[in-house]
């Protein structure tokens, strides 16, 4: 049978689609949700089971696959020293638009940076507290004050920083030998771990903000979360369909999270995420005022 991999819904039709995908208690929505669950997840991650690299993993099931992963410029024949937990996933500019990550561990944050500065990288998406009900979802690895910090060997100082309700966007400068780039750095703070945000379109807003800020360009857009798959998942899909339906009469989300799932695993983690991705689009489509 021809496995399908999308499920394209005009957009005329699009709240009518909800309305009966979220009947008797969202009975469509964990139907089709539950089709995604072993897409991908036949890859193999060979290079996150080295002895090496186990370490630098922050949940021991969130792992990488080899295909799409980003590789560090490897340091000598030092073994693993090319390794980050870390995906290239498609975005609606390019095939691999994002860089999805972890949740930096303090032992790994100079790889990240590395990470960022290897990849011509110029924003960061992070979409966790580093703290949350008591436990540690993501390292601080960016510096506390205006200081200038080195992580391995890329100094980061924070340039400036605005503070909105449910987001922070900074600048921070990178210097590595004697080049310097201005990094821009969207942190959303209220989005609880495993939840959807409160409600769900200041998702929308967020994205809005950030996109308003950064064009599309030919450079990654790293973004993480603690394990770097579900919220960082559903900010991607958002961040699509947002764009697509400017210049398309249709939306497929089953799609695109069928073909996220194929760069990194569980790309949009919980069911809930799934239908707050419909909510959004729908918030949108009846024009809602979201600003
Ligand atoms: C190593 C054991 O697996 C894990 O720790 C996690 C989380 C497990 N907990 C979990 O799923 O909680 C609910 C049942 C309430 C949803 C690791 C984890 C941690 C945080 C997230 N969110 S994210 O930061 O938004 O990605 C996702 C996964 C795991 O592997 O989950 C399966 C995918």
């Amino acid at each position: 049978s021809v496995i399908e991999t999308s499920r394209p819904v005009r957009i005329e039709n699009f709240s009518n689609h909800y309305r009966i995908m979220s009947a008797d208690s969202d009975f469509r929505f964990s139907e089709e949700f539950e089709e995604l669950k072993h897409v991908g997840r036949d890859q193999p991650c060979t290079f996150s089971d080295l002895p090496c690299n186990r370490p630098k993993n922050r949940f021991t099931n969130i792992l990488p696959y080899d295909h799409s992963r980003f590789k560090l410029q490897p340091v000598d024949d030092e073994e693993g020293s090319d390794y980050i937990n870390a995906n290239y996933v498609p975005g609606y500019n390019s095939p691999r638009e994002f860089l999805v990550t972890q949740g930096p561990l303090h032992s790994t944050r100079d790889d990240f940076w590395r990470m960022v500065w290897e990849s011509n990288s110029r924003a960061i998406i992070m979409l966790t507290r580093c703290v949350e009900k008591g436990r540690e979802k993501c390292d601080h690895y960016w510096p506390y004050d205006t200081m200038p910090v080195y992580y391995g060997d890329i100094s980061v100082q924070i340039l400036n920083e605005s503070r909105y309700q449910d987001w922070n966007i900074s600048e921070f400068m990178l210097c590595r030998g004697d080049q310097q780039r201005v990094i821009r750095h969207f942190h959303f703070t209220t989005w609880p771990d495993f939840g959807v945000p409160n409600p769900p379109h200041t998702l929308v807003r967020f994205v809005r903000a950030f996109r308003e800020r950064v064009l599309p360009d030919q450079r990654p857009i790293v973004v993480h979360c603690s394990a770097g798959v579900g919220r960082s998942g559903t900010f991607i899909c958002l961040d699509r369909i947002l764009q697509q339906i400017l210049v398309c009469d249709y939306v497929d989300i089953f799609g695109i999270v069928y073909a996220m799932r194929k760069e990194r695993v569980w790309m949009v983690q919980t069911e809930q995420q799934y239908i707050c991705i419909h909510q959004c689009l729908l918030a949108v489509l009846e024009g809602k005022d979201l600003s």
